[in-house]
């Protein structure tokens, strides 16, 4: 229907043609785009970089843990390593499983050598958004208890201050009872404009991996303790957790437009 929609309007007379006219909009072609290449880049190297024969690895959630698990099955297939995967959201453990890799979990495994996953921003102090799509909970969990935390980004999500770049704003997942009171109080106390997070491919707002809402928190752009507003937020009754992961990470690797990577710290 989009297809038909975008050839008519281009004035164009095959469904072909408008699958090349719609994957040029998309800066996709058969070749990987930028961003795309930008995030396999910061993907695998990571992996390369942490991963060891013998260890547990926290997978991560998003469109660039992809081709962090790609990279992870070849590496696993071709060096015979042994790792067990522990999976930070529905879409992580699909991954895991279609790409024939161990599937664990924290009870058997609670202790990871190293949690690899993306980012939706990540500043010039190691704070960073995370849960634009909408599995923060489970991130955090895995990460907190992994010995190294690495995120995998493309050069889009790296800013001096949060909020440059990423303009969606701050998850919040939240028991779905508490969500109108948490939406004032957050408003009320720092100001700015949460909304709660609609689904897009059913009627109403997205339901979390945990059964819980999200609320997006856009905030003023002058706020800049984030420990102590996430610390608070964290105390707030329905709060489950927050996007913000403050100083977590113990790497981040950005994959830039020329090729290159860029490492932080
Ligand atoms: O909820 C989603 C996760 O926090 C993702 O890791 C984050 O949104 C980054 O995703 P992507 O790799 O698609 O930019």
């Amino acid at each position: 229907m989009i297809l038909k929609t975008l050839v008519r309007a281009k004035g164009v007379s095959s469904a072909f043609t408008g699958v090349e006219f719609l994957f040029n909009c998309m800066n996709v072609s058969d070749k990987m785009g930028p961003l795309e290449t930008a995030k396999k880049i910061a993907a695998y190297k990571a992996i390369d970089e942490y991963v060891k024969d013998n260890s547990v690895i926290g997978i991560g959630s998003g469109s660039t843990i992809i081709h962090a698990i790609h990279r992870l099955a070849e590496r696993v297939k071709e060096e015979k390593l042994q790792v067990v995967c522990i999976p930070t959201s529905y879409q992580a453990r699909q991954l895991i499983l279609n790409n024939h890799l161990t599937l664990g979990d924290l009870e058997s495994f609670p202790k990871l050598d190293c949690a690899i996953d993306g980012a939706d921003e990540v500043d010039a102090e190691m704070n960073i958004i995370k849960g634009g799509g909408g599995c923060l909970l489970q991130e955090k969990i895995v990460a907190s208890c992994a010995k190294e935390f690495i995120i995998i980004a493309d050069y889009t999500k790296h800013s001096e201050k949060l909020g440059q770049q990423y303009k969606q704003g701050i998850p919040i997942e939240v028991v779905p009872m508490a969500y109108v009171p948490i939406q004032h109080r957050i408003e009320d106390n720092y100001g700015g404009d949460v909304k709660i997070r609609m689904a897009v491919a059913k009627a109403g707002p997205v339901i979390t991996d945990n059964g819980n809402f999200i609320l997006d928190w856009h905030f003023p752009q002058d706020l800049s303790d984030w420990n102590k507003i996430n610390e608070e937020i964290l105390l707030m009754p329905g709060v489950v957790e927050t996007g913000l992961f403050i100083k977590m990470a113990n790497k981040a690797y950005f994959g830039m437009t020329d090729g290159s990577i860029k490492e932080q710290p």
